[in-house]
């Protein structure tokens, strides 16, 4: 591949061993791509006779085949992902390494499979000191407490606090980012962390996860790497949060310090091959991880309803996306909803009429609402980036008199959405969140005047348009309604949809570009700090408000993704 080009669905190559029963290996990275809303690709490494119970033998095709397989899709198709599970052996890891080299990729995630659930090898000892090597091509590297173990040569940890050291330990020899994974820690829960070294210094974010009771963990692995390619690749929201770089080894960062980055995430790999040498800002993967468990958890919540094999069972992969089975279609009743989803909404009688989407009403019981949105808006946004403006906006092709006639707008609608920030404030139940909407509503009339001041002041005050009007009076209405919940969905899509957008923007950023300056405002660290903390509010929120009420948050968010792609899709003038 000499030019890469983005697509709006990211192609994604899994490089992995079969399980025929569908659960694990490249079976299990095609459904979670799929489920992710990428376009999944497959490259078998070895054909593997295994089941929910353990493994029977292991096929190794030649060497030379696995080669062919890679340079006939490579050789045609622009890959924006890679995604790299069982290798078998030294042979098979060194020739991806050499694949990878030729290639470069512009994401990889290598995960690193030596020993099944099950406990069966599928790496032989040979090709362990080839897979180490391998971490160092990779962006993200996923190990399993036992793998890790391995890859540091290490005895396996038993508890988190010693996997993290480990963690950080392989992040500093291969300069990846390593995803460590507590599915494997006793107790009640299963937490997993970013791990990365950066300028020489240690790095760490958490996200905590509860322990699903359940023994089907067939395959959670594969399945988590595979979303997180893909995610990797969407952005996942674009949101960079970033440590303290001062920070000792193994400083547990929050979202107190910020770094927006003016790249996607495939920005960081030098060459395929070759680290580079500050090492990965592994705070890029955050949003991905975050929406990637909230998905795995759905699965594994989903996964005794399978009924697939005796042993360790599947997840269900497509549990947001399955019609239901019909013995539950049997339950359902006339509107559409299972019997006791429908119970919940008419608790409710100001609850719409949810029958048309019944499936995501449930979803949103179980995922954290801010996940769940952001995918069910997936095609909106996507449809953002086709607008004529905003393509022309980063080309540098829009007319700058149409781009004024766009800000003029901005301001018209800066100056009410201020407002509407005030009341959010007004309604917030605690002063850290009262002061967040305040601070924002602040910085929102700043930003109006600005832009007013060093953008429009040569040409007549604009009138609102009846886009930037309607956007406005949606935010108004719900304001109306005096419920805190819905009106910071309803704020939300401003801060989010915004720095999406603006962190690809920044990558189209030269010296050049007409809109240089403006496209780097665009990539605000506060800014992107502020829309984690916005996420972060709406998600507590969503977890204190009645089903109906969160019900009536995402509608408010809904529209209001409606109304960000009708004010970048209007005329200018
Ligand atoms: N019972 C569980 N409840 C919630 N999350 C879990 C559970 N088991 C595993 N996970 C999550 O699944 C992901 C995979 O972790 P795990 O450590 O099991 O990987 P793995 O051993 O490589 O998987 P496998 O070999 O089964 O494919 C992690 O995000 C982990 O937190
Ligand atoms: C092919 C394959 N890859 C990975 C795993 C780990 O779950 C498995 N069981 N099978």
């Amino acid at each position: 591949m000499t030019r890469h080009s983005s697509a709006a669905i990211p192609r994604v190559l899994s490089i992995a061993g079969t399980d025929p029963t569908g659960g694990a290996g490249i079976q299990a990275d095609l459904k979670s791509i799929a489920a992710l809303g990428g376009y999944g690709m497959a490259v078998v490494t070895a054909l593997v006779a295994q089941n929910t119970r353990g493994v029977r033998s292991v096929h190794v095709p030649p060497a030379a085949f696995l080669r062919e397989q890679l340079d006939a899709v490579s050789d045609d198709v622009e890959i924006d992902a890679v995604k790299i599970g069982m290798l078998a052996n030294a042979e098979l890891a060194g020739v991806v390494s050499e694949w990878l080299a030729a290639t470069r990729p512009p994401l990889v995630v290598l995960d690193p499979v030596i020993v099944a659930t099950s406990g069966d090898r599928l790496l032989r000892p040979d090709g362990e000191a080839t897979v180490r090597r391998l971490c160092g091509q990779a962006d993200l590297v996923t190990p399993n407490l036992a793998e890790l173990g391995v890859l540091v040569g290490e005895p396996t940890a038993s508890e988190w606090a010693g996997a993290l050291e480990q963690g950080a330990r392989l992040a500093r020899s291969s300069g990846a980012t390593v995803l460590v994974k507590g599915g494997h820690l006793a107790g009640p829960t299963a937490p997993d962390a970013l791990v990365w070294v950066h300028d020489g210094a240690g790095h760490r974010l958490e996200v905590a996860g509860e322990r699903i009771a359940t023994r089907n963990t067939h395959g959670t692995g594969c399945s988590l790497s595979s979303a997180m390619a893909t995610l990797g690749v969407l952005g996942s929201g674009g949101r960079a949060v970033t440590g303290d770089d001062d920070a000792p080894d193994d400083h547990h960062a929050t979202a107190g310090q910020a770094a927006t980055r003016d790249r996607g995430l495939a920005g960081d790999r030098v060459a395929a091959g070759t680290r580079r040498d500050a090492g990965a800002d592994g705070s890029r993967w955050l949003p991905a991880l975050r929406d990637a468990k909230a998905w795995l958890s759905d699965a594994l919540r989903a996964a005794d309803a399978l009924q697939v094999g005796r042993g360790n069972g599947p997840i269900d992969h497509s549990h947001a996306t399955r019609r239901a089975p019909a013995a539950e279609r049997a339950r359902v009743g006339a509107s559409g909803l299972p019997a006791d989803a429908h119970e919940a909404v008419a608790a409710d009688a100001s609850c719409r009429d949810m029958s048309a989407a019944p499936d995501a009403a449930i979803a949103l019981a179980d995922a954290p609402l801010s996940a769940a949105l952001w995918r069910e808006t997936a095609t909106a946004r996507a449809a953002i980036d086709e607008l004529a403006f905003v393509r022309g906006l980063g080309d540098g092709t829009l007319d700058r008199g149409d781009f004024e006639a766009y800000l003029a707008q901005d301001v018209l609608y800066l100056g009410e959405y201020a407002r509407v920030l005030a009341r959010a404030s007004q309604l917030a139940p605690t002063p850290e969140e009262q002061i967040f909407w305040a601070t924002s509503a602040a910085a929102s009339l700043a930003e109006e005047a600005r832009l007013h001041h060093e953008r429009l002041q040569h040409r007549p005050a604009a009138a609102p348009s009846a886009t930037t009007l309607a956007y406005v009076n949606h935010l108004h209405a719900v304001a109306a309604h005096g419920d805190y919940a819905e009106l910071v969905a309803a704020l939300l899509p401003c801060f989010w949809v915004y720095t999406d957008l603006g962190t690809r923007l920044a990558t189209r950023r030269h010296p050049a570009h007409p809109f240089d300056d403006w496209l780097a405002s665009y990539a605000d660290p506060a800014f992107a700090l502020a829309t984690e903390q916005a996420i972060g509010f709406v998600d507590a929120a969503a977890h204190a408000s009645a089903p109906a009420r969160v019900e009536a948050m995402r509608t408010a968010f809904l529209r209001s993704v409606d109304h960000e792609h009708a004010f970048f899709a209007q005329p200018f003038p």
